[in-house]
């Protein structure tokens, strides 16, 4: 529902260029949402279920909103697309769309790590990125929970697809250099496949970008690049380094894992 990527189309949906360009594309995406979220304070309480009642549920107001949002959108087809995992499978209704046919691009694979992303979202990213923008800080409270629990949701899912793609990226790593990788699937060696994973140089560029991009997009263009941004850039970059970047490798690494089930090369 953000920039997209034809996977209707696998020999675009494996191409490795393809793939990083969208990756870029949902920098901007993701950095966008965090400067709309660290507007409001840190509300610790919309994250605690019970917080804030809500009529006939327990959740959170943040779980409670996400999972409203995923049974509406599920309505729109958002979970048949293939680089698409819900927080809430069970909140999922029958599309009223018509179902849309993707080519089977990826092995079949349960390889899903929102639990741990939603996690290190609440107790990781928005500590540090609203720590130094949150109103807390300015003797204020904590206010505007509905606004605050939207943007979360956004960002969330933004972040949630874009780990995912590791998924894209990991099969298209595959088919390149398929005799390695069988090699180190079946020695089940899970270093070794981090290892032939990660391309240190991309990683570096692509941190070295987010700088920029968050000091340019949290930064009023009649300002000039000087001053205060509407975002602590250290913390945008920080999330990637800490969280992104290693999920999404855990996700490539995951899937790898699982790629040879059901095939001739699992001897
Ligand atoms: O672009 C790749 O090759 C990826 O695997 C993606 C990614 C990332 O998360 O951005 C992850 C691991 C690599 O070290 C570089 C970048």
């Amino acid at each position: 529902m953000d920039a997209a990527i034809d996977l209707s189309d696998a020999t675009k949906a494996l191409d490795l260029e393809n793939i990083r360009f969208q990756l870029m594309r949902l920098e901007d995406t993701i950095t966008f949402h965090l400067i709309e979220r660290v507007q409001f304070p840190l509300n610790p309480t919309i994250y605690k279920p019970g917080g804030v009642q809500i009529p006939g549920s327990n959740l959170s107001l943040f779980d409670w909103m996400l999972r409203e949002q995923e049974s509406l959108q599920s309505l729109v087809r958002r979970y048949q697309s293939p680089d698409e995992y819900p927080f809430f499978p069970s909140a999922l209704q029958a599309p009223i769309l018509q179902p849309l046919h993707y080519p089977r691009i990826l092995h079949p694979n349960d390889v899903d790590v929102n639990k741990d992303l939603k996690e290190k979202y609440i107790h990781i990213i928005l500590p540090s990125a609203c720590r130094q923008f949150g109103k807390e800080d300015r003797g204020e409270t904590e206010e505007n929970y509905g606004s605050a629990a939207t943007c979360d949701v956004a960002l969330l899912q933004a972040l949630s697809r874009r780990i995912h793609f590791g998924k894209f990226v990991a099969e298209s790593k595959f088919r390149q250099e398929t005799d390695r990788f069988v090699g180190l699937i079946r020695a089940a060696d899970t270093e070794g496949l981090h290892a032939a994973i990660t391309n240190e140089t991309v990683e570096k560029k692509l941190l070295e970008r987010l700088k920029l991009k968050a000091k340019a997009y949290g930064t009023d263009p009649s300002n000039g690049l000087g001053g205060q941004g509407k975002i602590d850039v250290d913390a945008v970059v920080q999330m990637y380094k800490e969280t992104v970047i290693p999920l999404t490798k855990l996700v490539e690494v995951e899937y790898l894992m699982q790629r040879l089930e059901g095939t001739s090369w699992k001897a």
